[in-house]
């Protein structure tokens, strides 16, 4: 598989805390990779680097083969890689229409000069990206706040299929949520990834990890000691991976 992102030696220290130690990592394109680790292990220092909400302090990342830097993650998504991270970054307020077009609002013009919200098209628009995704919402204008945990993700993840990002990365994204919630938000990663798109899933839950990755990198004190298939592995045995950074 041809990788999408691939990360060179990439180091990041904070004062004299060494976070990432040298990590060399492929993301397949098409593939739901998961990266996992016991806490301080170097996952959230990852995903800022790959997310472009901070850059390494040293390294090198590849983007379809080319040498990048983001210097933002609004740069990291219009370069096609959007960051979902455990707040969702929604407007609670607002509603699901509003907030999937937070940033990106279409308008239409309608005397010369003059451009107004093209509200019609934007909704038609949301209830496509919720279908591709299975999810069926009646009211378009109902404010997040109002929908459950795992709708709000498909309404983040909704934005990203409006910027056609071609890796989501998805810090945690069950963390907080019951059983039905969590199955809802599983399907969301296989639809996401049945597009074609690449899904990078940070995670301390192993269950979500067998169900949806197709491969896991495993981090330990900002090294990466384990990078293989999910294929034969079970919850438990990766969790025994995780805690010893050892391939039993
Ligand atoms: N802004 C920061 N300033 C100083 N040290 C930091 C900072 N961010 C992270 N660290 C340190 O870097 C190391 C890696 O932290 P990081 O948050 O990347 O790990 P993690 O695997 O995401 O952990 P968790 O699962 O708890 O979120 C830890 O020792 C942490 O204390």
């Amino acid at each position: 598989m041809a990788p999408v992102l691939s990360l060179r030696g990439i180091e990041k220290s904070y004062g004299a805390v060494a976070a990432l130690k040298g990590i060399d990592l492929d993301i397949g394109r098409g593939e739901v990779l998961a990266i996992c680790g016991d806490n301080g292990a170097g996952k959230s220092s990852l995903v800022r680097i790959i997310s472009g909400a901070q850059e390494p302090s040293a390294g090198a990342m590849m983007l379809d083969g080319r040498t990048v830097s983001f210097r933002s993650p609004q740069d990291a998504l219009a370069k096609g890689i959007a960051t979902i991270y455990q707040d969702l970054a929604l407007a609670p307020r607002l509603s699901i229409v509003q907030n999937v077009f937070m940033g990106a609002e279409l308008t239409r013009p309608v005397l010369p000069f003059v451009h107004i919200l093209d509200k019609r098209r934007m909704e038609d628009l949301a209830k496509g990206y919720l279908g591709r995704l299975s999810v069926a919402v009646e009211d378009m204008h109902r404010p997040v706040e109002r929908l459950s945990g795992g709708q709000r993700q498909a309404v983040a993840i909704s934005r990203a299929l409006h910027w056609d990002a071609q890796v989501v990365i998805m810090d945690e994204p069950t963390a907080a949520l019951g059983v039905k919630e969590t199955a809802l938000v599983l399907d969301l990663i296989r639809k996401l990834n049945a597009e074609g798109r690449t899904v990078v899933l940070i995670s301390h839950n192993m269950a979500d990890v067998t169900a949806v990755a197709t491969r896991v990198a495993i981090l330990k004190s900002g090294r990466k000691v384990i990078d293989r298939p999910v294929a034969g592995l079970d919850a438990d045995g990766l969790a025994h991976m995780v805690m010893t950074g050892k391939e039993s």
